[in-house]
């Protein structure tokens, strides 16, 4: 079980946006893209839920080539995408009512209680805040039974304390709601903090030019504060890549 791409390609009105990316994410793992921006992991991530078709190379997932839209990945895009006339609940089962599924309103209330969300369960998305939206937001995604989760920046906009409590919280949901993740982030300590894996990635047309794997016996900030070496090196392999220096 396993998402694999072989010599990804991708060119988009004659930008060269992705160039020869190989890279192989097993099932159950957390794994982050990093790259200067601009650099094509959105679209990497698209090419994943087939909104975008690859121009060269494969990605299979599961045995499973992926040629166009599909149902293997449950999709968390940059705007958090609320349905602002939605409440809470209205907005977190949102798929099951697309699909005419039943909702299970115990288990709701048990997934709103761990978000810390059962409170404002009857909350239009307007009445939250920053970090209560992004919660809700990974709530949906996270109702939606596919086996890999796709983050883009699910965190990006929230400001420094709340997206480091937002940190803490990921890592201590029970490990029966984890599934294989795929991040992305611009955050360099986030992806050490939260991943099994980080993807480096070059400048465009993308590659991965290191594949980093983290294995701490116990993920806590106090690790972290010892992984300042670490950070050094891809923020430099990131610099050495940017247009920006
Ligand atoms: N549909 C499209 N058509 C043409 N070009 C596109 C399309 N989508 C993205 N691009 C271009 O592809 C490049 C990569 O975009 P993408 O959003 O994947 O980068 P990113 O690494 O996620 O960026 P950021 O770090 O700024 O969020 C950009 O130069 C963008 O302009």
């Amino acid at each position: 079980m396993a998402i694999t791409l072989e010599h990804v390609g991708l060119t988009l009105d004659d930008l060269e946006i992705l160039n020869d990316v190989t890279a192989t994410i097993n099932a159950g793992s957390f794994v982050s893209l990093i790259a200067p921006s601009g650099a094509g992991k959105s679209t990497l991530l698209k090419i994943l839920t087939g909104l975008l078709p690859i121009s060269t190379g494969s990605v299979v997932v599961d045995g499973q080539p992926i040629t166009g839209l599909n149902t293997t990945f449950s999709y968390l895009p940059q705007e958090d995408m609320l349905l602002p006339w939605l409440n809470v609940d209205q907005n977190i089962t949102l798929y099951q009512r697309i699909n005419h599924q039943a909702v299970d309103q115990d288990h709701v209330t048990d997934l709103l209680t761990l978000f810390g969300l059962v409170a404002y369960r009857h909350f239009l998305p307007r009445q939250l805040s920053g970090g209560m939206r992004q919660r809700v937001a990974l709530l949906r995604t996270m109702m939606n039974p596919a086996n890999y989760l796709l983050l883009d920046e699910p965190f990006g906009a929230l400001d420094a304390m709340t997206r480091g409590l937002m940190q803490d919280w990921l890592l201590s949901l029970p490990t029966a709601l984890k599934r294989t993740t795929v991040l992305v982030t611009h955050d360099i300590e986030e992806a050490i903090y939260l991943s099994d894996r980080i993807l480096v990635l070059s400048a465009r047309p993308a590659h991965v030019v290191q594949d980093i794997s983290l294995t701490p016996a116990t993920r806590d900030r106090e690790w972290l504060a010892t992984q300042a070496p670490l950070k050094t090196e891809i923020y430099q392999l990131l610099r050495e890549d940017s247009d920006v220096k």
